[in-house]
């Protein structure tokens, strides 16, 4: 007996309440223990589009609705009994003719007065009367080419342009994607779908694994329905599964706008590797702690049913990975903070050392050049490229500069004291040396933020190994750091960077906005071009709202209106947050948050950061507040910059700030500033 369960399943599954899932849960196990259904009140639906659909018996009201085909026990929706009998009067279960993929196809009703009111589709005629029919020129051939199931043929034709958000929702997501992409001027052509070779499995092609799970065993579906809402962990988009199970002969990069799933196939693709042996061992890895914990509690998740594959994988922020390395490799370490670094530039300087350069430029040169490049010599230091630095140095500046860093390198190496970079630089060496790390396979998520050391590390850890490396990160949302180019430093990804076009996370209209932030494709230092276009959100919501106000009192009156209706409209406040571009401006969304907390004595307060903090984070809605002229892009950062491509650099990077934020936003989105407003908010808008 083969089990499956249906994307339609896992979503209705997730609307009934904690009590009636555990008795569907039941009931499901029962059924599959029992396939004939001996012990359970099974009956043939004789009104049901398909007639393989059965329903079982969980409760007075719930029903199970099956589909049972020879060997093949499908779980394929439940609910309360008349939703649970519609819903399978209305659905046919059928091999898409072009692709062979099997399909959930909701029966059109009343579908002979869908006939298209011009009959010639070679017209160029897009309307009928006052409505925009945007497939109306499509053949039936063209439509059944990109998955649309026959019965929709004549209905897609004619659907009036009002509809297209309801695309997602009613036909299969190959089709849906392919219209919507169409309708949003991408190429029909791009989205055609694999023809199936002769007599196999509906349910094995990847466009069919997208919305059916085959279990092996009772345990495994057990699993999945104690995780009922996390559909990511069960149904992989055919590129995101292209993508996990890939053979590559480099290191490789899944790349995509925001929202587009590469954090899910960074953690699939750790458990696949984590499956090819008991002794294979993988480190997943982010920048942050934060994150780090969000991708060890995903992963608990996705491994709960084979809890050994848990313990191939360790979770770590890269630098905690690298300092554990260091330590078990050379010793314990002492760190060097910046209070450290400040005192012996002090030193130095009271030793006559730096001519007439000011502290606060000695301070910013170590840390984003000197350390950040791991320059070690006055040679060197003289030819880096000044990526990032606002001054022109002349030579006689240059070797004030380098008796200073000279200063600073002797006094750390007596003390012992390295910098993060140095713990990078010293494990590179090693690794140059034939050292080699605890784990065959590194994936690493938000790499677009790597830093400079990081990557030198990384390239040392792929050299001449398969499949060592696998990198996830979107270039348009680079936020810490100016470009520089991987493949110089060792690590070259070129010919080797796929991008994901399911926008999974953000609606339709958030990420339309949102998308005007940036170009339509940006290409890296190395001239990997990461296209946007052609994206697609899987969901539609409110239009997002962009609000200039008079002072700083109006926008928190009004952000605290907003909030309140996102909480009665039944939004959390722990899914809700407010997002500026840095501390200086949290007062002003703490007011707004304030405003809420004191009205209502038990009302929780919605999360107050910083956009850098919310990189990788998501929530149900978003409030980007203090979008001011003097905010972001941030003045401080553009002051007496002299170079106009340094300048650009700069602006890219407040841009890609803007567009993390904006992104971070599920339902609702509102972005505020006071008058005149940044100048970004004139792309948004
Ligand atoms: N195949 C899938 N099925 C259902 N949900 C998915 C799928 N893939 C991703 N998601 C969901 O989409 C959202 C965004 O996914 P994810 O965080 O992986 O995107 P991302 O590309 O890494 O985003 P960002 O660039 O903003 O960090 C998450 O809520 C995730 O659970």
């Amino acid at each position: 007996m083969t089990l499956l369960y249906a994307s339609t399943f896992a979503d209705a599954l997730a609307k009934l309440t904690h009590q009636e899932q555990k008795q569907v849960k039941i009931t499901t196990v029962d059924l599959m223990m029992d396939p004939k259904g001996t012990g359970l009140s099974l009956e043939r639906l004789t009104r049901a589009g398909d007639d393989k659909v059965w329903s079982a018996r969980v409760s007075r009201d719930l029903r199970i609705i099956l589909r049972r085909d020879g060997e093949d026990n499908l779980l394929a929706y439940v609910g309360h009994h008349n939703d649970a009998y519609r819903w399978a009067e209305r659905r046919k279960f059928i091999p898409h003719e072009r692709s062979g993929a099997m399909q959930i196809v909701e029966v059109i009703e009343g579908q002979e007065k869908a006939e298209p009111e011009y009959g010639d589709h070679s017209s160029a005629m897009e309307t009928a009367g006052e409505v925009v029919q945007p497939f109306w020129s499509l053949t039936d051939d063209q439509l059944l080419d990109v998955g649309v199931p026959r019965e929709w043929l004549k209905h897609v034709q004619v659907m009036p342009e009002d509809e297209i958000d309801t695309l997602f929702d009613r036909l299969p997501a190959e089709a849906a994607e392919a219209l919507y992409d169409f309708a949003t001027g991408g190429k029909l052509e791009d989205h055609i779908v694999t023809p199936a070779e002769p007599g196999a499995d509906p349910y094995a092609h990847p466009d069919a694994q997208r919305r059916f799970r085959v279990f092996d065993n009772v345990d495994e579906l057990t699993a999945a329905l104690d995780a009922p809402f996390e559909k990511w962990a069960v149904f992989l988009h055919p590129a995101q599964r292209e993508l996990v199970r890939r053979k590559v002969t480099g290191p490789t990069r899944v790349t995509g706008s925001a929202g587009t799933g590469k954090t899910i196939v960074a953690l699939h693709r750790a458990v696949y590797f984590a499956e090819q042996s008991e002794t294979t061992r993988v480190l997943l890895t982010t920048f942050s702690p934060e994150l780090a914990r969000s991708l060890s509690a995903k992963l608990e998740i996705q491994t709960q049913a084979v809890p050994e594959l848990r313990e191939r994988i360790a979770v770590r922020p890269l630098d905690e990975a690298a300092l554990e390395l260091y330590c078990q490799q050379f010793g314990e370490l002492d760190i060097v903070n910046h209070s450290h670094i400040r005192e012996l530039i002090e030193k130095a300087l009271s030793e006559g050392l730096g001519g007439d350069l000011t502290r606060q430029f000695l301070l910013e040169e170590w840390q984003e050049l000197v350390d950040a490049w791991g320059v070690t010599d006055p040679e060197s230091y003289a030819t880096l490229p000044r990526i990032g630095r606002r001054t022109r140095l002349g030579p006689k500046q240059r070797e004030a500069a380098w008796a200073v860093f000279d200063h600073i390198r002797t006094r750390m190496a007596e003390r012992g004291l390295v910098t993060c970079a140095m713990i990078y630089d010293r494990l590179t060496g090693w690794l140059q040396d034939g050292g080699a790390i605890p784990f065959e396979h590194v994936v690493v998520d938000e790499a677009q933020d790597l830093t400079v050391a990081q990557v030198r590390f990384l390239a040392a850890v792929g050299k001449g190994r398969n499949d060592a490396l696998f990198l996830a990160g979107d270039i348009g949302q680079r936020i810490f750091r100016l470009p520089f180019s991987w493949a110089k430093l060792g690590l070259d990804i070129r010919g080797r960077s796929h991008s994901l076009r399911v926008n999974y996370r953000t609606s339709h209209q958030i990420r339309a906005m949102a998308d005007r932030l940036l170009p339509p494709a940006i290409t890296d230092l190395d001239g990997v071009e990461e296209g946007r276009r052609g994206t697609v959100s899987i969901f539609d919501g409110p239009v997002p709202e962009v609000k200039l106000l008079d002072d700083t009192e109006a926008e928190a009156d009004f952000v605290s209106s907003w909030l309140r209706r996102c909480m009665t409209s039944g939004i959390p406040a722990k899914q809700i947050a407010l997002l500026v571009r840095s501390s200086d401006q949290l007062d002003r969304a703490r007011k707004s948050a304030e405003n809420i907390v004191t009205a209502s004595a038990d009302a929780e307060a919605p999360i107050v950061t910083v956009m850098h903090d919310a990189k990788g984070l998501e929530f149900r809605a978003v409030a980007v507040m203090a979008c001011d002229e003097d905010v972001i892009p941030d003045p401080q950062r553009l002051a007496s910059i002299g170079d106009v491509a340094e300048m650009e650099s700069v602006y890219e990077t407040e841009r890609h700030l803007l567009y993390v934020a904006c992104t971070r936003a599920r339902d609702q989105l509102l972005v505020t500033g006071i008058a005149p407003g940044s100048e970004f908010l004139d792309d948004l808008r």
